[in-house]
């Protein structure tokens, strides 16, 4: 298999606190990679410089062999539009939009016509059980659709890479196992590879690897064979 996305030797600091200390990673297309570790050790800053979000402090993160550090702001922007997808703990939708056209914001903001985005948007949604849900706003839902929601958000554009933060952290332990196999089985499908940050031992198990991060220290913990 390919590898997708390869950190090398990454730091993150802020300010003088170093959040980050030298973390590597090589994801490979389609693979799911857990990150677990205690609050503070530093898992979401990793997501972030993975993501492009923050410019590492020293090493690398390339995507299909880029460095991202070394891209203009537009490449980056789009980059991160059109080959990244996130879901975060609190679904984080637009409340004045409707479900619908939640789970199709990636393919409009990527300048696809409506009735295309929103045919791929339902295709997505109804693969997650919430077709019937698609003209409400996230106030009229619960708080495991709206992670569902979230979900098909972050893949209707078939995105390359999923970071995924504590993505099911705001559900009881039934919704979350529910939701997190969806989501895995629906990035599975189309060979869209997950960083996954959580606490939980028991959602990291779900991955195909498993790293733990201690006090800014990223350690590989085991990798499962598919
Ligand atoms: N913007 C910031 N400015 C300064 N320090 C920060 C900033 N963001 C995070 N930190 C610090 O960096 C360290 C790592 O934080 P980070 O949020 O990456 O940890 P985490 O493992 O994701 O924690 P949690 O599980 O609680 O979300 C912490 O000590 C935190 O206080």
């Amino acid at each position: 298999m390919s590898e997708v996305l390869v950190a090398q030797a990454v730091h993150l600091s802020y300010g003088s606190s170093q959040a980050v200390k030298g973390a590597n990673i090589a994801l490979r297309r389609g693979e799911i990679a857990a990150v677990t570790g205690p609050s503070g050790s530093g898992k979401s800053s990793l997501l972030y410089c993975l993501a492009g979000v923050l410019p590492a402090t020293h090493g690398e993160v390339r995507f299909e062999g880029r460095v991202l550090d070394k891209l203009s702001d537009d490449e980056l922007s789009s980059l991160r539009r059109d080959r990244f997808g996130f879901v975060f703990q609190y679904g984080e939708l637009l409340p004045e939009l409707t479900v619908e056209e939640n789970a199709a914001l990636p393919l409009r903001l990527a300048g696809q016509r409506k009735a295309a985005a929103f045919a791929a948007a339902r295709d997505v949604l109804s693969r997650l059980g919430l077709e019937d849900l698609r003209d409400r706003r996230p106030s009229q839902v619960s708080g495991g659709q709206s992670q569902r929601i979230a979900v098909a958000r972050a893949l209707v554009h078939q995105p390359t890479v999923v970071f995924a933060d504590e993505p099911t952290g705001s559900l009881d332990s039934v919704n979350a196992q529910a939701v997190l196999d969806e989501f895995l089985a629906l990035a599975r499908s189309q060979r869209t590879a997950v960083v996954l940050v959580t606490h939980d031992a028991e959602v990291a198990a779900r991955a195909d690897t498993r790293y733990t991060m201690v006090d800014g220290v990223l350690t590989l913990q085991g990798r499962s064979v598919r």
